[in-house]
């Protein structure tokens, strides 16, 4: 099944357009689990296990694996989302951008190293930069447009023919890259104007939408912003407050970040237009 295909029908069978994000940082994990061997592994297994029915994708971020030599424990983890959970989409967050011939290196590594379903990339090399990533056709390549950290506006709001950048990347990815259907947008939920110029301009192209929990993007304001024509369209990230949700009486780790992702799951879910 495409990337699409997945996703929209993990929109419908689980009501949802959270995306549980996977970002393991070693010091905030449970102390009983810092000593284990594959503490990654078992850390993100339990998030994983404690969200599945509650999340339309999952995404880890390759970085907090790699800077952790844990790429190994990626591996595993993708393996059992896609075994376990084969209906929640793997969206590898690795922001990719180079020539050509290392493309199609770094498409092998998030397509048949960790059989993720879609990745992120960086349009700023251009569109032999991305070709590598189209010719997997049922992949998603998922396009950095408007990004969620304030540093962004340095150049995607630059203008250019009178247009701010990150909307000639919408309209390019939208109208020139998006040859198999399978491409999305990362727009941030702390910019919801410029989500709601991005969804204007892309009609109900996936849109993989960070900056709500952590980043303090505000929920109600993204789902106006940025739903699709049948009130889906986004995968909205959480990770840090999901991941590191603090624990109450009678809970673990799992526990409390299995009530934040469902608190956050209905909380996007009253904002819905049927
Ligand atoms: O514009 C972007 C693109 C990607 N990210 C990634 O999303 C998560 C956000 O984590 P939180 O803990 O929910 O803030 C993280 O993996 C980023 O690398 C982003 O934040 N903004």
């Amino acid at each position: 099944m495409s990337f699409t295909d997945k996703l929209s029908a993990a929109w419908q069978s689980q009501t949802s357009l959270l995306c549980v994000g996977l970002d393991p940082d070693l010091s905030r994990l449970p102390a009983e689990l810092q000593s284990q061997p594959d503490a990654i592994l078992a850390f993100c297994r339990a998030i994983v296990d404690a969200t599945a029915d509650l999340a339309c994708a999952f995404k880890p971020q390759i970085a907090y694996f790699a800077a952790l030599r844990a790429e190994d424990q990626l591996e595993e983890l993708c393996k059992y989302i896609r075994s376990r959970y084969p209906q929640v989409p793997l969206v590898l967050d690795a922001k990719r951008g180079d020539i050509g011939a290392t493309a199609e290196q770094y498409a092998r590594e998030a397509f048949e190293r960790y059989g993720a379903d879609a990745v992120t990339v960086n349009p700023y090399m251009g569109s032999d930069s991305i070709a590598p990533y189209l010719e997997w056709k049922d992949r998603g390549a998922i396009v950095l447009c408007r990004t969620s950290n304030p540093g962004g506006s340095d150049l995607q709001f630059l203008k250019v023919d009178g247009v701010p950048l990150y909307q000639h990347v919408a309209r390019l990815v939208a109208e020139k890259w998006n040859t198999n259907g399978q491409c999305g947008l990362v727009v941030g939920a702390t910019f919801p104007e410029e989500l709601a110029q991005v969804r204007a301009i892309v009609a109900d192209m996936p849109l993989l939408v960070p900056g709500i929990g952590a980043q303090g993007g505000d929920i109600a304001a993204t789902v106006a912003a940025g739903s699709d024509s049948v009130g889906a369209g986004m995968m909205i990230n959480s990770s840090r407050a999901i991941l590191y949700a603090q624990a109450q009486a009678g809970e673990d780790f799992a526990a409390a970040a299995r009530r934040v992702a469902l608190e956050t799951r209905d909380a996007i879910n009253t904002h819905r237009k049927p």
